[in-house]
């Protein structure tokens, strides 16, 4: 099966990150996407994270229902700070008969030369990326094996947006999933 695995904190899951997965699915020949909860990025502070677990939970909450949609933990039993090129590897040992790819925004695609073994990340596996806004530009890698740009539809909207409102007191209703805001809201997380 081709499944675009979709890397992230998930600190928390909002709308943003739904809306690609399912622009993937509906445009794409991928044929399920896998939400890879990461518990660190090497590249961002651990200060505002919520535990792995909660963000889980929440990311399952957010697909209950779709059967394309899988919420994967892990990277909680792998060494950290979360390497991709490490989980792809392991997943791929366990899943022979799958075939992976990699699913980011133009963020996280700017960033890649400063990821572990891009390199081989590039040169091994296709990535499905996205514009995001303020990221307009996408690099040439040489090598890469296969790099296909969607104009998927985006919302201005991030995690930090989200944390950020509840903090201040502001309604995320519309942002995020309502299963998601009531267990945020329930366990006063972020707040
Ligand atoms: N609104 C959005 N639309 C599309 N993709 C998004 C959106 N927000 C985040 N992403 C992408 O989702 C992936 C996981 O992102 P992440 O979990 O860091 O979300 P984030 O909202 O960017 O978080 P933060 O604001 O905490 O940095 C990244 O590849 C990122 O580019
Ligand atoms: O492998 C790396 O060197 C690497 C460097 C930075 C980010 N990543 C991964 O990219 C994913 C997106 O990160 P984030 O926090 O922006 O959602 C997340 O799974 C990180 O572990 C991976």
């Amino acid at each position: 099966m081709k499944i675009g695995l979709y890397f992230g904190s998930f600190n928390p899951i909002h709308h943003g990150h739904l809306l690609i997965a399912m622009y993937i699915l509906q445009n794409t020949s991928l044929q399920q996407v896998w939400f890879v909860v990461s518990p660190q990025n090497p590249l961002k502070p651990a200060a505002s994270l919520l535990n792995e677990y909660h963000r889980l939970y929440l990311v399952q909450l957010a697909i209950e229902g779709e059967k394309e949609l899988k919420a994967l933990d892990i990277e909680f039993k792998l060494p950290k700070p979360s390497y991709t090129v490490d989980t792809l590897a392991y997943l791929q040992e366990k899943y022979p008969t799958h075939e992976f790819s990699v699913i980011m925004g133009s963020d996280s695609f700017q960033n890649l030369p400063k990821w572990k073994n891009a390199d081989w990340l590039l040169r091994n596996y296709s990535l499905y990326v996205y514009k995001r806004p303020e990221h307009e530009h996408l690099p040439n890698y040489p090598g890469a094996k296969d790099i296909h740009i969607l104009s998927a539809p985006l919302l201005p909207i991030s995690s930090t947006h989200i944390r950020q409102r509840i903090k201040e007191g502001i309604s995320i209703r519309y942002l995020v999933p309502e299963a998601v805001r009531l267990e945020i809201e329930r366990n006063g997380y972020y707040s």
